[in-house]
């Protein structure tokens, strides 16, 4: 069997969140600073939140087309374990941010059509992992967290050592079979997972890990032998 995949639960902006992602099991906790986002927190805020999950899951500050300055502080309020760049950073962006920050970076890409596949390459040398987002839809405040999902099979020409997350409108009711298309070694979720913008929903959360556990043929929390 594939080892189990990495599982980044994303838009963290509360303690019961916190608890129910780490309940359930997540390798990664997101935490956004984008100021249109309702999953906004300040550097502050997401250093607060992420107390509980030292040593337990990597915490990843999302930022988008962000300066040294907003960087800087969040670095040094939250001590992420990665980055996620969720803007139009080029590669030469990305090799400085990593280079500056010392941390691993995880670039996102914004996936509709194969040809939006092209633009990984340039990213090959200096992103240290790969999420493959749905393009926002027209008209969309976000670049992500906007809950649709693109066509996975598209992701079937990638070179098996292409490590990527793959996200964009994934819950638990489709969580198993974008697993069973793409086989990606991690998974993220955000607005699947919760009852309102920016508001997680512990039962969601709870759903979605179930969902992981029963695409993998492994005991569901509810039925584990006592
Ligand atoms: O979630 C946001 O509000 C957001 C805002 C600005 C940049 C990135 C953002 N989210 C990044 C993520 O990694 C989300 O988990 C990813 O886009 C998937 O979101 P969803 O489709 O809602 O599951």
């Amino acid at each position: 069997m594939r080892d189990a995949p990495d599982i980044k639960i994303c838009g963290l902006t509360s303690e019961d969140a916190v608890t129910a992602v780490l309940g359930g099991g997540a390798s990664h906790l997101g935490f956004i600073f984008f100021a249109r986002s309702p999953r906004h927190v300040t550097p502050e805020r997401a250093g607060t939140l992420a107390a509980p999950a030292r040593g337990r899951a990597l915490v990843t500050a999302v930022t988008v087309d962000a300066e040294d300055d907003e960087l800087d502080r969040i670095v040094a309020a939250l001590e992420p374990d990665w980055l996620q760049l969720h803007g139009r950073e080029r590669p030469e962006r990305v090799h400085t941010v990593r280079t500056r920050y010392g941390l691993p970076v995880m670039k996102s890409f914004s996936i509709r059509t194969a040809a939006d596949l092209a633009a990984i390459e340039a990213y090959a040398d200096v992103a240290d992992r790969l999420l493959f987002d749905a393009k926002p839809p027209a008209g969309a405040e976000l670049p992500g967290g906007n809950g649709v999902s693109f066509d996975w099979r598209l992701l079937s020409v990638l070179d098996a050592d292409v490590d990527y997350m793959l996200s964009g409108g994934l819950d638990s009711g489709n969580v198993g079979e974008a697993l069973r298309l793409t086989g990606a070694r991690g998974i993220d979720a955000s607005s699947g997972v919760e009852s309102a913008p920016g508001t997680k929903d512990p039962a969601r959360i709870a759903a979605f890990f179930e969902a992981v556990r029963a695409a993998r043929g492994e005991p569901l929390s509810g039925a584990r032998p006592t």
